[in-house]
């Protein structure tokens, strides 16, 4: 879209104002006044945009803190989607933390106190007759490429939270339009309500979702499956995006589904993509290869299995080493200290089989009193390169275990990826300190730099999957490609590996900064378009050569066009 595109609009007066797509609020030229009777229905004066962005920047600041920035910036959402997404890309590192994590996990956990309007589509277990009604109602019309949908079970690291969890599929799909430049009005955030299990939630009689105890077994896969159908029916090529299930429904649904739509689990899949750029850059660092890691993932839930399965795929696919034996280089660790034979079937879900340990490899070593093999210890043992949180256990990689890691090899690897910033494993600044500056660290929000023992500042990457999943959709939906691949996700995965800071200065971040998000989902996207061209994933007549000019020109950018009245135009 440039300044010049014209729109012809069905929408008049207090319609257009109230319309977020559409109102320019003050922007509103003199024509366009005249023409949709709005002139005595704004000041005089015509701002520009950069005006009122700066406008709107100076209210932004008066709030006092991050959640009042954030119930700021989502009603500004609510009433000018231009000057909202203006604003958020000329702050974008600023404000990224006050929409996404760690500031939306906060309104998510007060979202029914905090309440003021809806937003996406509420699908409520007990109105599933209507399902399809509602559906419609908001999908009709509407060239809708994306849904990203959650049930709310695993929200960020603060668990469930039943009906507010649309807010993580509005700030996934915000980042999707930010950083990817996928229109908004493309877009729509689900959120499937199938009750919850949060007693506090339980016990407050404002929260606005369904007061049920979730629902479990058949009743749910019939529930979800219906929704799916839908989706299938009535929007075939669109991306659908799982967002925050619980690991059980997570696995399930991505298993089920994804030979027969594209569909994509983030934190599956964009979790085991951004962390195999960063693992990429990080041995690049160290000068090794993946196959010759040792690998600890603490947290075995849906990003940690992610992770471990997208890093045993690349070491298998870069360093051709057979599956089993690159399976064997990870030690998953979860609640019940390290995955082995002897915690029986009760304690090792199924989709873990893969990564479990015998036990002879563990009969020298001691285990607690319940049996278990805790971090400290496998670490002592193995020796890992490689320590991986994503277990929403704050602070488990304590000053003992950092140094551990950093008695068993020279430049140890430590990503804590818990979010947001209050469940991290480790402060990356003490894993900094604890080591001498030899670690090499990301985590999953946002933190201040390090100090160096030479003075200078260590960036800390972001290793999130909003650095990922923006471009790794892009380039799926402007393909057309029924299903996302492995090989699509690792070709985005390689591109941003590629453009990690740290290849060219060891010292440097080992991601890119949040800040050139944009550019680098843009890269992204050109590398996941063309090997879906590539591969025959694609639903396209164009060649691979020109994915780059096909990303650049459906990229959405917030720019205001000029409108023209027709009462059969948009509405
Ligand atoms: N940086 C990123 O891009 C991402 C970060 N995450 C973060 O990772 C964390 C986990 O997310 P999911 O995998 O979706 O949740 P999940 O609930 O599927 O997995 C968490 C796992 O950690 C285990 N766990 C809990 N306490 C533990 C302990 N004390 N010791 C060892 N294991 C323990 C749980 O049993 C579970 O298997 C969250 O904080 C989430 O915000 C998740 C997705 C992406
Ligand atoms: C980043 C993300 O998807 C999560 O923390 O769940
Ligand atoms: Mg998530």
């Amino acid at each position: 879209m440039s300044s010049k595109t014209v729109f012809r609009v069905a929408l008049r007066g207090e319609e257009l104002l109230n319309n977020p797509r559409f109102n320019k609020g003050t922007a509103f030229t003199v024509t366009e006044r005249k023409a949709f009777g709005l002139t005595g229905r704004l000041p005089s004066k015509v701002n520009t945009l950069d005006e009122q962005c700066e406008r709107a920047y100076q209210q932004l600041q008066n709030r006092d803190s991050d959640i009042r920035k954030n119930s700021f910036l989502q009603s500004l959402k609510n009433q000018n989607m231009v000057l909202y997404y203006t604003l958020l890309t000329r702050h974008l590192r600023e404000l990224i933390p006050v929409i996404y994590t760690p500031t939306e996990a906060e309104a998510i956990a007060n979202y029914s106190h905090l309440f003021r309007r809806s937003e996406g589509l509420y699908l409520t277990f007990p109105d599933q007759d209507s399902m399809e009604q509602d559906f419609l109602e908001q999908t009709k019309g509407k060239d809708i490429d994306l849904i990203v949908c959650s049930d709310s079970e695993a929200i960020l690291g603060i668990g469930d939270q039943g009906v507010g969890g649309i807010g993580i599929s509005s700030a996934k799909s915000v980042i999707y339009s930010l950083i990817g430049g996928i229109n908004p009005a493309q877009t729509l955030s689900v959120v499937l309500d199938v009750g919850t299990n949060n007693e506090d939630l339980l016990q407050d009689h404002l929260y606005v979702g369904w007061r049920n105890k979730r629902i479990r077994g058949e009743e749910y896969d019939k529930f979800v499956d219906k929704f799916v159908q839908l989706v299938r029916k009535y929007i075939p090529q669109c991306l659908l995006h799982f967002e925050d299930f619980g690991v059980t429904n997570a696995q399930a649904l991505l298993r089920r589904y994804r030979g027969t739509h594209a569909v994509f689990n983030d934190d599956i899949q964009g979790t085991g993509a951004v962390t195999l750029s960063c693992v990429m850059a990080a041995v690049g660092v160290t000068k090794s290869k993946l196959s010759e890691q040792r690998y600890i993932i603490y947290g075995a839930g849906s990003a940690g299995l992610g992770i471990a399965r997208q890093l045993r795929d690349a070491i298998v696919s870069t360093d051709s080493m057979p599956k089993n034996e690159a399976s064997a280089l990870f030690y998953l660790i979860d609640k019940h200290g390290l995955i082995k034979q002897s915690l029986g079937k009760a304690n090792i879900r199924d989709d873990l089989e893969e990564f479990v340990r015998p036990d002879e490899e563990w009969a020298e070593v001691k285990e607690n009193g319940a049996g278990e093999i805790g971090l400290l210890e496998t670490i002592r043992k193995i020796k890992p390169t490689i320590l991986i949180g994503c277990s929403t256990h704050a602070g488990a990689f304590n000053e003992e275990i950092i140094k551990a890691m950093a008695d068993g090899c020279d430049r140890p690897i430590i990503l804590p990826l818990s979010n947001p910033s209050k469940l991290v494993e480790v402060d990356p600044k003490d894993a900094n300190d604890w080591t001498q500056g030899k670690a090499l660290l990301a985590t999953g929000s946002p933190f201040p730099p390090a100090k160096m023992p030479n003075g200078k500042d260590y960036i800390i990457a972001e290793c999130n999957n909003a650095l990922i999943y923006p471009g790794l959709g892009f380039g799926a939906i402007i393909t057309k490609s029924r299903e996302m691949t492995d090989t699509m996700i690792i070709a985005g995965a390689r591109r941003l590996a590629s453009l990690s800071p740290a290849l060219k200065d060891p010292d440097d971040a080992l991601l890119p900064d949040f800040a050139d998000a944009p550019e680098v989902n843009f890269e992204v996207a050109v590398a996941v378009a063309e090997q879906a061209v590539e591969e025959g994933s694609a639903n396209v007549t164009w060649k691979k050569e020109e994915a780059r000019e096909k990303v650049r020109q459906h990229i959405w950018r917030p720019i205001y066009g000029e409108y023209v009245y027709d009462k059969d135009g948009m509405a």
